[in-house]
């Protein structure tokens, strides 16, 4: 996978997660954080997202995907594992539309990174889809190097 480093302003987009478990809630998490707004699409979800539809933090679509819920999104996340789901977004998205395969990176053309947010510094560590536990334990590492500079 060869890929482009970028830090990208989702504040104010829209956002269509697809699917509900503990995949999609990471990701509704990060993009919420950076202040995207969300639409998750899917049957059922897990308590967490439940939790953010109630205070309207989300919007919750209680549906498979079809295609009609992808048409307004900047970007759209596919953690369903749904076979079915992923041919949709690959069938209907539209060529500006960032998708992000985190259920099948082949599918998407962007991806989440490992992310540690040191002073006024943001550090993301990307494998390149190689090996992102791997990315996770760097972070973990880099993260005890800071903290360790720091007393
Ligand atoms: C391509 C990418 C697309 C995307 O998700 O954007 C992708 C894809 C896939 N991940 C899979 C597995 C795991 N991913 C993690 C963890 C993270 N994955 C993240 C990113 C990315 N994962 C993107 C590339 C990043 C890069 O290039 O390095 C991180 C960094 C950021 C984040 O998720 O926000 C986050 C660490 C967050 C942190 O701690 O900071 C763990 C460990 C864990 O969850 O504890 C496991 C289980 C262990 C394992 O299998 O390694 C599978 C196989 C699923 C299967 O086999 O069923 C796929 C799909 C596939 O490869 O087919
Ligand atoms: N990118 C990453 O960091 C990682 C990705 N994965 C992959 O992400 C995927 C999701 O993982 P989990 O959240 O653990 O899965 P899960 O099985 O717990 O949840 C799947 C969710 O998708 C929903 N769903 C099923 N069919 C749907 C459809 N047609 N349309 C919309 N929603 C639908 C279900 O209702 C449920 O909410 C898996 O394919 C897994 O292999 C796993 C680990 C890390």
């Amino acid at each position: 996978m060869r890929l482009l480093p970028l830090s990208l302003d989702i504040s104010q987009k829209t956002v269509v997660v697809v699917g509900g478990g503990p995949i999609a809630a990471r990701k509704t998490e990060k993009v919420l954080s950076a202040g995207g707004i969300v639409t998750v699409v899917a049957p059922q979800i897990t308590e967490k997202l439940e939790h953010l539809s109630n205070e309207g933090k989300i919007k919750w679509v209680k549906d498979v995907c079809r295609p009609a819920y992808l048409v307004h999104a900047f970007m759209i996340i596919s953690a369903s594992g749904s076979k079915e789901a992923q041919s949709i977004i690959q069938r209907s998205a539209q060529p500006g539309q960032l998708i992000n395969g985190a259920d099948n990176p082949a599918i998407g053309n962007v991806a989440f990174t490992a992310t540690i947010e040191h002073e006024d510094c943001m550090i993301s560590i990307s494998t390149l889809g190689k090996d992102p536990s791997l990315a996770k334990r760097m972070k973990h590492k880099l993260q005890k190097m800071l903290n360790k500079e720091e007393k």
